[in-house]
C-alpha cells in the first residue's frame, strides 16, 4: 500500500494536530506524520439536539477545534500553519450522544447504557488548509466522519465498578478504550477499529488522496504503459513531488518518454511541455513491458540534502538586509535591490528568486516584495523580528556546525576549530567582544519574545507574589509575566556584562509594575529571593554536574511552596521526536557541555533537591514549560 505519497504532501507543510488526544497523537505518528501539537481551546458545549445526526454533531465540533487552534496561531502566535487538524469522537447509542465521563457515575451510566448492545462510534475529522492574505486568516475546510459499530458483551456491575476504578474510562468518549482494558468488554467490531480509538487513519488518507490526487479530468485513453493510473483510492499512488503544492492542485497523467526507457536507470519525464514537470522519476517498464513499483524521489531526503544551501540563502538575504530594502521600497526589480545593497545584479536576482520559491518573497511584474511573514519576522526592526537570531546562525552557529562530525567523533564542543580559540566559558565566549555580545543578545531576545506569551500562560502562576528569571537576558519573558500577572515583583538576575547592554531591548511603553535588573553569576553569587525561579533555555547549556551545583543553590533559598520553572525544549522520553528539539541537542554539542533533555530526565534533576509535583506543559511553540514546587 503506498501510503507515503499522500502524507508525503503534508512533509513541506507545517501541520498542526488541534488535539490533546495522545492517541491521536500516536496515530499520526506512527505512519510518521511530522505535525505540531496544539490543544484546541473550543469546549465541547454545542446543543446537540440541534443536530439532525450524531455525526453532524462529531462533524461541527471537529471543525471548531480545529478552526479555534488556527484562528488563535494567527493571531496570537502570529504563526499561520499550513494545514489544522481537529477530530472529535462519540459514541451513540438509543439516540443519545455520548462523551467523555465526567466523573465515575457517569462513567457508570454510560457504561451500562452500553452493556449488551450494540452501539455507533463516530468520528468527525476537519482538515482546514490555512493562508493569510493580508494579515487576513483564509480558510478552506475540508471535513468527513467515520462511523464504527461495536458490540459489547453484558457487563456485571462487578465489572463495571472493576474497570470504572481502573480509570481508564475518565478522558475516553463512551468511558472505554477499546485499545486497552476496554478491549475486554467488546463482542465484536465492525469497521476501522483506529474510529474508535479516536482518529480513522484509513479514511484519513484517503480524504487527503481526493484532495491533493483529485481524479484528472481527460484520462489518456490510448497509452497503454506510458501513463500513471488515474487514482482513487490512496492505494494507487506513487508520488515523485517534492515541492510543497497547492492542496487543489491536480498532477495530472503524466506520460513516460517511451524512446527514453532504459532498463538499469530511473527515467526522468521529459515531455517537451512546459505544463509537466521534469523533477519527478516515474516507473521503469520491465522486460514485458509491465510496469514495475514506482520509483519515488525521495523528497524528504532531498529537503534535508537541499537544507542547508535553504538556511544560507535566507542568512544571506538577512544580512544583505534585503528585507529591509523590499519593505520599505519594495518591489523593487533585481537590479535596483542590487543597486541597493551593493551586490551583483547576476547574483542577486538568483538569490531573489530562491526566496521566492522558498516562500519568503513574492515576484510580480513590479518586481520582488516581501511576503507577510517577512515583514513581521525577517526585517531587522520588527516586534517579532528573527533578523538576530538569523544572524547569530549565519556566523556563529554555522562555523561551530560546518565541525559536527568532528563534534560527534570527538563528543565535545569545537569553538577551537570553528573560532581558532578554545572556549573556556560559553559565556565569557560570547561576550569578549560588544559585537559578538549584542548579536548574541539579540539572538535570545528575538526567541525570548517569540516564545514569552506561551511560557507565561502555561500555568497559572499567580499564588508566586516574586519571580526571578536566572539568566533572563534582556527581560522579554519579565515584562510578559508582569503583563500578565500585574502584581507580580519580577526580577532578571544576569552577568553584569548583560545587565550593561539591556536598555536597547525594553518595550517603549513601560509596564504598571517595572521589572528589576540585578547583576550576578547564578553559580557563584547570592541569588535574590523570589517565590519561583525562571531558568529559560539555561539548564541545556550545562551537564549534569554543573546544574546540580544550581539547583542545590536554588533549593537552598528555596521555600516550600515556592517553585522553580523551567523553559527549555522538552525531547519526549524515547527521544524520536520533534526534530527541532533534537537538531537543538547537536547545537548544544558543537558548542556547550550541555544538551537538551526529556521531561524524566529534567524531573530526575528536580526531585534530587527537593521539588516535587513536577507538571510539563507541551506548548506547541519552540519551547515547553516544566513547574515543580519544593515540598
Ligand atoms: O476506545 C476508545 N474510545 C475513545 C478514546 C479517546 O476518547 C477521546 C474522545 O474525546 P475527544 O474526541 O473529545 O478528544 P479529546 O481527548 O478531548 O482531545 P481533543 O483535544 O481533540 O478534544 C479521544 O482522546 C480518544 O482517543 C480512546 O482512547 N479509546
Amino acid at each position: 500500500m503506498a501510503l507515503n505519497p499522500v502524507l508525503g504532501k503534508l512533509v513541506s507543510k507545517r501541520v498542526v494536530l488541534a488535539s490533546a488526544s495522545p492517541r491521536r497523537q500516536e496515530i499520526l505518528t506512527n505512519v510518521g506524520l511530522r505535525f505540531e501539537v496544539v490543544p484546541s481551546w473550543f469546549k465541547e458545549t454545542l446543543e446537540k439536539s440541534s443536530f439532525a445526526a450524531p455525526y453532524e454533531y462529531a462533524v461541527e465540533t471537529a471543525k471548531q477545534k480545529a478552526l479555534e487552534v488556527a484562528n488563535r496561531m494567527h493571531v496570537k502566535h502570529l504563526r499561520t500553519p499550513d494545514i489544522v487538524i481537529g477530530a472529535d469522537t462519540i459514541v451513540s447509542v438509543d439516540e443519545q450522544i455520548l462523551e467523555k465521563p465526567v466523573d465515575k457515575q457517569d462513567a457508570y451510566r454510560m457504561l451500562s447504557r452500553l452493556s449488551g448492545k450494540e452501539h455507533s462510534v463516530f468520528t468527525g475529522v476537519a482538515i482546514i488548509h490555512c493562508s493569510s492574505k493580508g494579515n487576513q486568516l483564509e480558510t478552506e475546510i475540508t471535513d468527513f466522519y467515520e462511523e464504527t459499530k461495536v458490540k459489547f458483551s453484558d457487563l456485571s456491575e462487578e465489572l463495571l465498578w472493576e474497570y470504572i476504578h481502573s480509570g481508564e474510562p475518565m478522558d475516553k468518549a463512551g468511558g472505554y478504550g477499546i485499545q486497552a482494558l476496554g478491549g475486554m468488554l467488546v463482542e465484536y467490531v465492525h469497521g476501522d477499529f483506529l474510529n474508535v480509538v479516536g482518529f480513522p487513519l484509513n479514511h484519513f488518507c484517503k480524504k487527503l488522496a481526493e484532495l491533493y490526487y483529485p481524479p484528472p479530468k481527460h484520462t489518456v485513453q490510448h497509452i497503454k504503459h506510458d501513463s500513471i493510473p488515474s487514482v482513487d483510492t490512496f492505494e494507487n499512488l506513487s508520488d515523485g513531488e517534492s515541492e510543497s503544492s497547492n492542496f487543489t492542485e491536480h498532477k495530472g497523467a503524466k506520460k513516460l518518454n517511451s524512446s527514453s526507457m532504459c532498463p538499469s536507470r530511473p527515467v526522468y519525464n521529459c515531455e517537451n511541455s512546459s505544463s509537466v514537470r521534469t523533477d519527478s522519476m516515474v516507473p521503469l517498464g520491465n522486460q514485458n513491458g509491465a510496469s514495475e513499483s514506482a520509483a519515488k524521489l525521495p523528497s524528504k531526503i532531498v529537503d534535508l540534502m537541499d537544507g542547508f544551501k535553504a538556511s544560507k540563502a535566507l542568512f544571506v538575504a538577512s544580512k544583505l538586509k534585503v528585507f529591509d530594502y523590499l519593505k520599505t521600497k519594495g518591489p523593487l526589480k533585481a537590479v535596483d535591490v542590487a543597486n541597493e545593497v551593493g551586490t551583483s545584479v547576476c547574483g542577486t536576482e538568483r538569490l531573489l528568486d530562491a526566496c521566492v520559491a522558498l516562500g519568503l518573497l513574492e515576484k510580480t511584474s513590479q518586481g520582488y516584495s516581501n511576503t507577510d511573514s517577512a515583514n513581521t519576522y525577517l526585517t531587522s526592526d520588527g516586534e517579532y523580528s528573527l533578523h538576530g537570531y538569523i544572524i547569530h546562525s549565519n556566523d556563529h552557529l554555522w562555523p561551530l556546525f560546518t565541525n559536527l562530525e568532528s563534534a560527534v567523533r570527538e563528543g565535545s564542543r569545537q569553538n577551537h576549530r570553528a573560532f581558532g580559540r578554545k572556549a573556556e566559558d560559553l559565556f565569557k565566549d560570547y561576550y569578549h567582544s560588544q559585537e559578538v555580545k549584542q548579536r548574541f543578545m539579540a539572538a535570545m531576545h528575538s526567541i525570548a519574545h517569540l516564545t514569552a506569551r506561551d511560557v507565561a500562560t502555561a500555568f497559572d502562576l499567580s499564588q508566586f507574589k516574586s519571580t526571578c528569571d536566572l539568566g533572563g537576558c534582556t527581560g522579554a519573558l519579565a515584562h510578559e509575566l508582569i503583563q500578565i500577572y500585574p502584581n507580580m515583583k519580577v526580577t532578571v538576575f544576569d552577568l553584569p556584562e548583560v545587565i550593561a547592554n539591556i536598555s536597547y531591548f525594553q518595550p517603549s511603553e513601560q509596564c504598571a509594575a517595572p521589572v528589576t535588573f540585578l547583576s550576578g553569576d547564578f553559580f557563584k553569587d547570592n541569588l535574590p529571593e523570589a517565590d519561583l525561579y525562571i531558568l529559560s533555555r539555561i539548564l541545556h547549556d550545562w551537564p549534569d554536574e554543573r546544574i546540580h551545583v544550581l539547583l542545590s543553590k536554588i533549593s537552598a533559598v528555596c521555600k516550600p511552596g515556592c517553585g522553580i520553572l523551567l523553559a527549555e525544549m522538552v525531547l519526549d522520553d524515547e527521544k524520536k521526536s520533534r526534530s527541532t528539539a533534537l537538531l537543538q541537542s547537536l547545537n548544544m554539542l558543537v558548542q556547550t557541555e550541555g544538551k537538551e533533555r526529556s521531561g524524566s530526565e529534567y524531573r530526575g534533576l528536580l526531585e534530587q533537591h527537593g521539588f516535587a509535583n513536577v507538571k510539563i506543559k507541551l506548548t506547541g511553540n519552540l519551547l515547553d514549560v516544566v513547574l515543580c514546587i519544593k515540598t
